[in-house]
């Protein structure tokens, strides 16, 4: 069986916090506003895998308005969603991400990024595709006000 599933999120800018983007922190003088450590790309990745489960959104599994969540590692969040997906019976056919963000310039960081991502749900890096675009300083994400983040999963079961 194939089920896929998309993901899309956003975060703004905030002072005063540190940029973690798929689970690695990026040096950068602005980090991402959340309750959680606004992890924006795990977000859309845990969302892509909750739509192809139908399970909702991780709003729906870590409200934001839960003190537990607040602060929280999206990482642990992404691990749990994960083990939900196992759960099931599945595993990752492949996934494939987008970050959509003027700065920083994500290209060194992405073999750090797609080897995190592949860790937390236990695939090969070559299944996981990370990128990134500007939108050509249009937009929000192109007057640097935040960044927004897209993701595709495709989930196999015997
Ligand atoms: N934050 C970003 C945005 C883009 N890249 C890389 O630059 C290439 C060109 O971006 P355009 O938006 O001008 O098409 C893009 O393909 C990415 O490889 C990046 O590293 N970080
Ligand atoms: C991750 C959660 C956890 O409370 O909070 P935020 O960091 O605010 O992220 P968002 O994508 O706005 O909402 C999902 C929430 O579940």
């Amino acid at each position: 069986m194939i089920k896929v599933g998309q993901g899309f999120d956003v975060h703004a800018f905030a002072e005063n916090r540190p940029l973690i983007l798929g689970g690695i922190t990026i040096p950068y003088p602005l980090g991402l506003a959340g309750h959680s450590d606004a992890d924006v790309l795990l977000h859309a990745i845990s969302d892509a895998v909750l739509g192809a489960l139908g399970e909702g959104d991780i709003g729906k599994h870590f409200p934001d308005t839960d003190p537990n969540f607040k602060g929280a590692d999206s990482a642990e969040l992404m691990r749990f969603v994960w083990e939900m997906a196992e759960a099931k019976g599945y595993r990752l056919g492949n996934l494939d991400a987008t970050v959509i963000a003027q700065r920083p310039k994500m290209a060194p960081y992405i073999p750090e990024i797609r080897g995190r991502v592949a860790g937390l749900v236990r695939a090969e890096i070559s299944d996981i595709n990370i990128k990134a675009t500007t939108t050509e300083q249009l937009g929000f994400t192109g007057r640097e006000e935040g960044i927004a983040a897209m993701a595709i999963v495709c989930l196999l079961k015997n």
